[in-house]
């Protein structure tokens, strides 16, 4: 498989502390490649990097084969590379139904002129914006709520929406910073399960930090164990675990 990500020497500090130190990840076209590492590893400031929104000191990070380095995280999106608390949060005087609507970044209703001089076009479009963002909230398993203000679903009903808004852009990659934090067991395993439906049906690539183990098993092959700004190892959940390096650094500390 090619990689769709690549990141080649990377190195960033803050001041004088090295986090990313050297860094050269991969993540496979169609994958859905897990991120771990104890607290204070780099993960995010990788993701930064990775995602457009935090310049690097040196080093290269490739989409699809193009050289983005420190390009704007607004370019990556509309090229389909995104993290997910990009998209601003809900709208909580919404619906759900409507957060998804807002996503679409070149709404022809958004420019007076459209609105104006092409009234036809403008409800044509908002049409399928509708018919798009339904099937999105029944895929998600949100359309019995889809009615409801953003503000008052639950923690896991928003992630799923969140993930539901990167269904409404043309996403290719979609980095995903600790989903499961605060979700409780039943929403997440619909999360996973879309997650993976994502990624089977539609070809989203994942790149997943994630401190919850049981998820980062259940869903990620490969896994990437960062410790330091630099990658110890990588391989399956299996191979990660039995890793002698990774249980010294990584399980044998504090970390959830
Ligand atoms: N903007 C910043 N300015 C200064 N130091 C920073 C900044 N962002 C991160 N750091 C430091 O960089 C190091 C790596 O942080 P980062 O958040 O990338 O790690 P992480 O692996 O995601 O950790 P965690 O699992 O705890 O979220 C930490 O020591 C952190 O304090």
């Amino acid at each position: 498989m090619a990689a769709i990500i690549e990141v080649r020497h990377v190195h960033k500090a803050f001041g004088g502390l090295k986090v990313i130190d050297d860094c050269s990840i991969r993540v496979e076209e169609g994958s859905i490649t897990g991120l771990i590492g104890p607290n204070g590893a780099g993960k995010s400031t990788l993701f930064n990097i990775i995602a457009g929104a935090l310049p690097l000191d040196s080093g290269q990070v490739r989409f699809a084969g193009k050289d983005i380095t420190n390009r704007p995280a607004n370019a990556l999106f509309h090229q389909g590379l995104l993290r997910t608390f990009q998209i601003a949060h809900e709208f909580t005087q919404l619906t759900a139904l409507e957060n998804l609507m807002m996503v679409p970044p070149r709404q022809a209703g958004e420019s007076l002129f459209n609105a104006w001089f092409q009234p036809g076009r403008v409800r044509r479009e908002e049409a399928e914006v509708r018919r798009r963002a339904l099937e999105v909230i029944d895929f998600i398993g949100l359309h019995h709520v889809r009615n409801e203000l953003a503000g008052n679903l639950s923690g896991g009903q928003k992630k799923l929406l969140e993930l539901g808004r990167t269904m409404m852009t043309d996403a290719r990659v979609v980095l995903l910073d600790e989903i499961a934090a605060g979700v409780n067991r039943t929403l997440l395993g619909d999360l996973v399960a879309n997650i993976e439906r994502l990624n089977r049906e539609m070809g989203y690539t994942f790149l997943v930090i994630e401190h919850d183990m049981a998820m980062i098993a259940r869903l990620c092959d490969p896994v990437i164990v960062l410790a330091q700004g630099r990658v110890m190892v990588e391989g399956s959940i299996e191979e990660i675990q039995s890793n002698p390096e990774v249980i010294e650094a990584y399980f044998g500390s504090n970390v959830a």
